[in-house]
């Protein structure tokens, strides 16, 4: 049973929920990126070191993966000039990363994120919290839906980002196409440092009606994998059957991790979550061991069977340009 009170954020329609989700992701871009979530895009303030709150610095300095700093080295007067510009490289290069579920998620940010101007998209680097293993023009590809609902619509002028789809050669080997995407992941999270876990700086999550949570379906052996980051799915019960998927071990590391769930479809679901997290749900195991990093973006018709949660108000993180 678990005592974990996630963090739920409630709107009357679709509309406020694609804005205050939109918000909050950029909120973590501007952490990731500049350690303040009201960060604006200018990187030529070399005294933005000082505007990194401790607790967001020494997170990078410890978790110290795959940031492509190369030292620079060179030019430089005088110790102090040569340390700034190090400093300014390493912030030039941050990168945000983000894990994206599919389905009904990609048609809120489409919503939310495709209007903003203050998306540095040319700095995320996407992975996919799963992917069902089916051709990128399926209309079941997560990879397929996200990009041709929102990366193919990014304006020019905003950059794109490093996105990282599945390897569509191996559609039919859900195994290897697994261990290829963990080595993706490794690349991306540890190709300087071992690390037992990639740090996400958000993973993006819906639910489905019967509870799963990005491809962990109820009762299946993977929502108990340990040690992999990456896993087969073999016979999912819903849509494509074969599948990969991040494991609990690696969404729960993330440094956030955000629930957006609408609709009335949705209520059975949520209630158990919220209510009998003993029936042991994917997703009320990721609220349970990601207790304190969560988030939930819902609309009314989702928690409308829900009885005795506190619905927060969100309060918008970042002053609009
Ligand atoms: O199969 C999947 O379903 C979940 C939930 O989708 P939704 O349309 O009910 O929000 C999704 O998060 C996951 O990425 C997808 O592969």
């Amino acid at each position: 049973m678990t005592t974990a009170v996630p963090l739920i954020y409630s709107f009357p329609e679709f509309s406020g929920v694609a804005e205050a989700v939109a918000d909050h992701i950029v909120a973590a871009q501007n952490h990731a990126l500049y350690g303040d979530y009201n960060r604006k895009k200018s990187l030529s303030d070399t005294n933005i070191a000082s505007q990194l709150n401790s607790a967001a610095e020494s997170m990078r300095l410890t978790k110290s993966v795959s940031e492509h700093h190369s030292a620079s080295g060179n030019g430089s007067n005088t110790p102090s000039s040569s340390r700034e510009q190090r400093k300014k490289k390493k912030e030039e290069n941050r990168r945000f990363r983000i894990g994206l579920s599919g389905g009904s998620l990609i048609s809120v940010l489409r919503e939310g994120l495709l209007k903003r101007q203050d998306v540095e998209w040319s700095k995320w680097d996407v992975y996919f919290a799963d992917e069902r293993l089916v051709p990128f023009d399926s209309p079941e590809s997560n990879y397929g839906k996200a990009k041709s609902q929102i990366f193919d619509n990014i304006p020019p002028e905003k950059g794109y980002p490093n996105i990282f789809p599945i390897d569509e050669n191996l559609l039919n080997d859900p195994q290897e196409c697994a261990d290829t995407y963990e080595k993706t992941l490794i690349k991306g999270f540890a190709s300087k440092d071992s690390v037992k876990l990639p740090m996400f700086d958000l993973i993006l999550l819906g639910c489905a009606p019967d509870g799963h949570v990005a491809s962990l379906f109820p009762n299946h052996e993977t929502l108990r994998e340990s040690y992999a980051w990456c896993a087969p799915v073999l016979n999912a019960p819903s849509g494509p059957p074969t599948r990969i998927t991040l494991t609990v071990p690696v969404i729960c590391h993330s440094h956030r991790v955000m629930f957006v769930v609408e609709g009335a479809t949705k209520a059975p679901v949520i209630s158990t979550i919220m209510e009998r997290p003993d029936k042991g749900l994917p997703a009320s195991i990721i609220n349970e061991k990601a207790a304190g990093r969560i988030a939930w973006f819902v609309d009314d018709d989702a928690v409308k069977d829900v009885v005795g949660i506190t619905k927060k108000r969100y309060k918008f993180l970042v002053h609009s340009e």
